[in-house]
């Protein structure tokens, strides 16, 4: 790769990861050369070569590899012996401490850098980004209102509060606001930081008696960040000073922008006080997932896939499957698609159905859904408007037959019950008159739009 070329892959970086990171920690990067699949960067201190290594080393690679050129491995060396302690990058001022708690991030890292020690940075995750989250029905509200946010205008809800279950998304958006952010108003003082942080940090702004310099460290932003606030649930004095900041930066017209699991009444142990402030602005939750957002999430991220394994071939209605029984979170989604092309790559196979169940069995079997048979006969006698007896019972009427395949193949597409399991919940029925009923309702969603429509409103009904 040349010099020209590692050019190319910047303006790509700078793309990726945005302008305040690309600064602080791409820009010092100095190209050498690319061997045996090993790109060679020097850099000005090890602690930069680690940082960077750590938390971009992985989106370089990727961008290199992208233009063709065969990189394995990113390797960071001092360019002139030991580090030099000397001037420091902006960002460096703002580094994580050794502590192993990662720190903040930081995008105005001169504004801040006298209180270093206070607030060190770690990065925005550069594949957060607006670009890359896939929007659906489920999440909808939660990003049109960090769009809103985004876009650093007049602050006209404060905080905006986003709560969600595990892996919906929620640290997704708040990294793409402070992206956006960050790239749309460069002059704003913009921190984001997890409640765990926050509190390591009073913790720390005690111990070493400089809690003036804390409170005005925080007092000084333009938008503060807080991920996961229920961890601050039960712990009183970093509460308290929580409530501080909080009404210090609203009555400066600063905006906030909190996550947490749950809504903010929910939240146990929190003082009331605390509760009713971050009920003031606007609260919105991100929904579970439903199969088509959890389909297009998967139709995105396979992207990149395709990009590291060009190769490999994806049989279809693998990513059908996959958003179909996949339904718990989109973190276990995505590493089960990343860990099916590694799979299929390291046995040279097609991806087919089958490769997909034996390289995710556990998974599958992790996320099965708790749909069971009884619900979903249920669902499909009100459906057709038939009594529950009738669908079990014996009667051959088309009337209650059709329902009765349906309420089969729905227990075949949406259970882990085998076919004979299946027969016994209706009437002790043969697993083979069972699969009968599910092969009748296969061919009848090809050629009947009324079916076809029937099965999806009832399997969505039933996924709700
Ligand atoms: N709508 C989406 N589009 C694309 N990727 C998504 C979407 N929702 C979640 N993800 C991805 O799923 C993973 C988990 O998301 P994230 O870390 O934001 O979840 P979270 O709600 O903060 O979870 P936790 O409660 O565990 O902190 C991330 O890799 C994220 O990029």
């Amino acid at each position: 790769m040349t010099q020209e070329q590692w050019g190319q892959v910047q303006q790509t970086l700078l793309q990726t990861v945005g302008r305040n990171n690309f600064k602080n920690w791409i820009e010092p990067l100095q190209f050498d050369n690319l061997s045996d699949g090993v790109a060679t960067f020097h850099v000005p201190t090890s602690f930069l070569g680690n940082y960077v290594s750590q938390n971009f080393g992985d989106v370089i690679r990727y961008q290199m590899s992208a233009t063709g050129a065969d990189v394995r491995r990113v390797r960071f060396e001092v360019a002139d012996g030991p580090a030099k302690p000397s001037p420091k990058p902006a960002a460096e001022r703002a580094a994580p401490a050794t502590n192993g708690q990662a720190g903040p991030v930081v995008h105005s890292p001169a504004r801040t850098a006298p209180r270093d020690d206070l607030l060190p940075a770690a990065p925005l995750d550069p594949r957060f980004t607006f670009d890359s989250f896939v929007v659906g029905k489920p999440n909808e509200l939660a990003h049109a209102a960090a769009r809103r946010v985004a876009e650093g205008g007049a602050v006209t809800f404060n905080p905006l509060f986003l709560y969600g279950g595990v892996g919906l998304g929620k640290t997704h958006l708040m990294h793409a606001i402070a992206h956006e952010l960050s790239s749309r108003r460069p002059d704003l003082n913009v921190v984001y930081l997890s409640a765990e942080q926050f509190m390591y940090r009073f913790v720390q702004a005690l111990r070493d008696r400089k809690m003036m310099d804390f409170k005005e460290l925080f007092r000084s932003v333009d938008v503060l960040m807080v991920d996961d606030v229920q961890f601050i649930a039960g712990k009183e004095s970093t509460q308290e000073e929580f409530f501080h900041t909080f009404n210090a930066l609203v009555d400066q017209n600063r905006q906030i922008i909190i996550s947490a699991d749950r809504a903010p009444g929910e939240i146990k142990d929190l003082e009331d006080r605390i509760k009713s402030r971050l009920q003031c602005g606007l609260v919105v939750d991100l929904h579970p997932t439903d199969y088509e957002l959890r389909l297009g999430i998967l139709q995105s991220k396979v992207e990149i896939q395709r990009a590291q394994y060009p190769d490999l071939v994806l049989a279809d209605g693998v990513l059908e499957f996959l958003a179909h029984r996949i339904s718990t979170n989109v973190r276990v989604l995505e590493g089960a698609l990343t860990r099916l092309f590694a799979f299929a790559s390291l046995v040279g196979r097609e991806i087919t159905h089958e490769l997909t169940q034996d390289c995710l069995a556990d998974v599958l079997r992790a996320s099965e859904r708790k749909i069971t048979v009884e619900e979903i006969q249920r669902k499909v006698s009100e459906h057709y408007n038939i009594r529950l007896s009738d669908m079990i019972g014996p009667k051959r009427l088309r009337n209650f037959a059709r329902p009765r395949q349906v309420a089969m193949y729905l227990c075949k597409q949406l259970t882990s019950r085998s076919l004979p399991e299946i027969g016994r919940h209706f009437g002790g029925r043969d697993h083979t008159t069972i699969m009968h009923g599910v092969r009748r309702i296969e061919e009848l969603r090809a050629q009947d739009g009324q079916i076809a429509e029937d099965l999806e409103l009832l399997r969505r009904t039933l996924e709700a």
